[in-house]
């Protein structure tokens, strides 16, 4: 067993949303904290942050709280979110576009290096600086651009197709926007963004909270 098998996968995500708290304090120059923010962005209590934290080591100082400056650093070294992260994009339609000209992957050391598409109209198109290269040319693309992570945007019915592209070139992580379900072998890691999923939680809780 790995050292960090036993992490929930909550705790991943809330990791992610400490940082952005984070980084949001850090901007406003606030030097200390303690659990009690963090703990308020993933409506969770206190002592589930610590608990959060304690996978990693022990980051508080008694009687201070955290440097924020120290706990973001540690957090970032826990979701290796400290580093590049050289990334392809599959599927450059509306959605695909939109990710290539959003900013914030650069910011985050998300560098989306590959655009690929099975379109012969897209193909050797210029997209936001990238090429688009036939979605064929992953096993060829993946190791010289150094890609390590997968962004599919592409029509549902073709996404596994894209993702098995992907994993038969190298690329261990992918990040799928469709709304198709992929299997990947184990040592393939796979997450799903979907804004349904949230826009159902919102028409639950009116209907029944209310
Ligand atoms: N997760 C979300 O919240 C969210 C939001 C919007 C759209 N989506 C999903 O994102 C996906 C893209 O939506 P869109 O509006 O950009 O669609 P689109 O039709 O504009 O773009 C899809 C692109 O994928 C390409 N493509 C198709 N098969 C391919 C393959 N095998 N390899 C490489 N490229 C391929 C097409 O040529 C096209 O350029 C859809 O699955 C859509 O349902 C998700």
């Amino acid at each position: 067993m790995q050292k960090y098998d036993h992490i929930p996968r909550a705790t991943i995500q809330r990791l992610a949303t400490y940082m952005q708290v984070l980084e949001t304090m850090k901007k406003d120059n606030i030097k200390i904290t303690s659990s009690e923010p963090l703990a308020t962005a993933c409506d969770v209590n206190a002592s589930q942050v610590r608990k959060d934290l304690a996978y990693f080591g022990e980051f508080g100082v008694r009687g201070v709280g955290y440097y924020v400056d120290y706990l973001l650093d540690a957090i970032k070294d826990c979701l290796h979110a400290n580093r590049e992260w050289r990334t392809a994009l599959i599927g450059v339609g509306n959605l695909g576009r939109a990710l290539l000209n959003h900013q914030e992957f650069n910011r985050r050391g998300i560098r989306i290096v590959g655009a690929f598409d099975c379109d012969p109209f897209k193909i050797g198109e210029v997209a936001y600086g990238l090429e688009i290269f036939c979605s064929k040319r992953l096993q060829e693309k993946v190791p010289e651009l150094g890609i390590e992570l997968g962004i599919i945007t592409t029509p549902p019915e073709r996404a596994q197709r894209a993702a098995d592209q992907l994993i038969e070139a190298g690329v261990k992580g992918i990040l799928n926007f469709s709304s198709a379900r992929i299997v990947t072998p184990n040592h393939v890691y796979i997450e799903y963004v979907d804004f349904f999923h949230q826009i159902y939680s919102l028409t639950f809780n009116i209907s029944t909270k209310n």
